[in-house]
């Protein structure tokens, strides 16, 4: 089951979802509205090594935008901060940004409960395309769940991306022994 804008409001208000920053005209529906973060990052190896740390390179969106190019994965970041800690939240884009041919995820944007943190946005484009810092971008829905749960992300001894950051994180793939 997905929560409403009704649901959405009364958990935040228990405190179960967290958005910051909360504008009540990005509450749609049955989602909220979340917008590209101030920072962009690419990786500086044109190879990646699914088994090493692949770094990144970050820097800020200027104010007249900046132009996203086919064939460069970019890792972006939502503006929001966000928690979760009884619903599976989940990143999906938004229609107007797939029809400007923007893609913000490369898998599920599922998230886990107990994920504190804002999102990293793993973006690609289909033809070039000017973005700019707080446009909306996408969108976070919630699934209510079924039964209890043992391990929450945020006390998970392994999760890989719940330390708090206002930029995007790199795939942590590497911490994976495989
Ligand atoms: O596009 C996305 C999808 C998920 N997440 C966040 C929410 C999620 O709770 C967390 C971890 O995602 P996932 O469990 O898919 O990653 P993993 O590679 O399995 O990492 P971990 O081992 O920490 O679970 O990353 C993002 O920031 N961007």
């Amino acid at each position: 089951m997905i929560l409403t804008d009704q649901q959405i409001l009364a958990e935040i208000e228990r405190g179960n979802i967290v958005i910051e920053p909360f504008e009540r005209n990005c509450l749609g529906t049955n989602s909220y509205d979340v917008h590209l973060g101030r920072y962009l990052a690419t990786y500086k190896d044109s190879v990646l090594d699914a088994r090493k740390h692949n770094e990144i390179s970050t820097f800020e969106i200027p104010e007249e935008g900046f132009v996203l190019e086919p064939g460069v994965l970019y890792l972006g970041v939502t503006e929001e901060y966000t928690e979760s800690h009884a619903h599976v939240p989940f990143l999906e884009g938004k229609s107007s940004v797939g029809r400007l041919g923007i893609d913000i995820h490369a898998t599920a944007g599922k998230g886990d409960i107990g994920f504190c943190n804002t999102w990293t946005l793993e973006i690609s484009v289909s033809m070039p395309v000017r973005v700019y810092y707080g446009m909306p971008v996408g969108q976070l829905i919630y699934f209510a769940v079924q039964g209890d749960v043992q391990t929450f992300y945020n006390r998970k001894a392994n999760a890989k991306y719940n330390d708090r950051t206002d930029k995007p994180v790199e795939s942590m793939m590497w911490k994976n022994s495989f």
